[in-house]
């Protein structure tokens, strides 16, 4: 298999107990063995998955001008448009965050682009909580706990990609490097230009594009939480030949001034020495950001969830 696939319509109809129980196990498995998978009946209507796209590829075709004054009013939450540049690609973005904190911002000359995609924002968001409380569940954490933990929403992100085509002689095709995503879970909607890949044992698994279906993937908050038992799948995307590529990733995150570090439940409670130091979530979120959008950095200077991991070496247990 290359990618699991999860139902989840009996989690989003609120079916009986025994259903809701085989999705959580389902989705769970899937977390565990890959990080990487793809849901469907997620409750996500199939008209806002495309009018997203239908606005967002009108945004990125507007005059650069009308696109530039979209520039971000929070260094806080730098909502608004962005172009990469550099060993990262040149990429560009259109960040979109909480609706209600009043920093998004959007030309007026693309009707709908808003509504459309501050309605996709709350929808994934509400999808992250219920997914969150799923994984919750899967591990055996007391009720709610993942919820209460991480109880502040602000800080999750929509980015709208788009990516430029490439020629077939181009020597450098990688749209976005390998990398793993630093929040809890990323939620991806992207076009049928195909391109995105996850590493499974060794290897790279194209996911190519499901109509109606969103890739669910595991971040390194949680891979830190559990103590390495969930893991946060590495992937990287291609950009097609010939064409654009577009993708809507949300950021299911976590307060930036939350502490992280392996759980009880995955270390004290059974006899395991954890994996990483504690650090707070910005630390490691925006050390990376830098890091990213510096043209001048290497692949291998990107700050990752291992610069917190604790030598076997130093562990108190061995
Ligand atoms: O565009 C995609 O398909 C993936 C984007 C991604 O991995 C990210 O934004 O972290
Ligand atoms: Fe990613």
């Amino acid at each position: 298999m290359a990618i699991p696939v999860v139902d989840l319509a009996s989690i989003i109809n609120h079916s009986n107990e025994d259903d809701r129980k085989k999705a959580v196990n389902e989705f769970g498995k899937a977390c565990l063995e890959f990080g990487f998978l793809r849901i469907i009946n997620h409750g996500l209507p199939g008209e806002l998955i495309t009018s997203s796209r239908e606005v967002t590829e009108k945004f990125f075709d507007a005059p650069i001008d009308e696109k530039l004054e979209c520039k971000p009013v929070s260094s806080i939450l730098p909502a608004g448009y962005g172009k990469m540049n550099g060993s990262f690609g040149c990429n560009e973005w259109l960040m979109v965050c909480q609706p209600a904190l009043g920093f998004n911002v959007f030309p007026s000359t693309v009707p709908h682009l808003r509504e459309t995609l501050e309605e996709v924002y709350m929808y994934l968001q509400n999808l992250g909580t219920m997914v969150e409380n799923m994984v919750n569940d899967y591990l055996g954490l007391p009720n709610s706990f993942l919820n209460q933990f991480n109880d502040d929403r602000s800080k999750d992100v929509l980015m709208c990609w788009r990516y430029p085509p490439v020629a077939a002689d181009d020597s450098n095709k990688i749209g976005r490097e390998e990398h793993q995503d630093t929040n809890c879970f990323t939620f991806l909607l992207q076009d049928d230009a195909g391109g995105l890949e996850y590493e499974k044992d060794g290897s790279w698994i194209p996911v190519p594009p499901l109509e109606g279906s969103l890739v669910v993937n595991v971040g390194s908050t949680i891979q830190a939480l559990t103590n390495k038992k969930l893991v946060a799948a590495r992937h990287r995307v291609w950009k097609p030949e010939g064409r654009t590529r577009h993708s809507l990733a949300f950021f299911y995150n976590i307060g930036s001034e939350k502490w992280i570090e392996p759980l009880p439940k995955f270390t004290d409670e059974i006899g395991e020495a954890p994996k990483y130091k504690g650090f707070i979530y910005k630390e490691l979120l925006e050390a990376r950001l830098k890091k990213e959008r510096n043209p001048h950095t290497l692949r291998e200077e990107v700050l990752n969830l291992e610069h917190f991991a604790i030598p076997v070496d130093d562990c108190n247990y061995c």
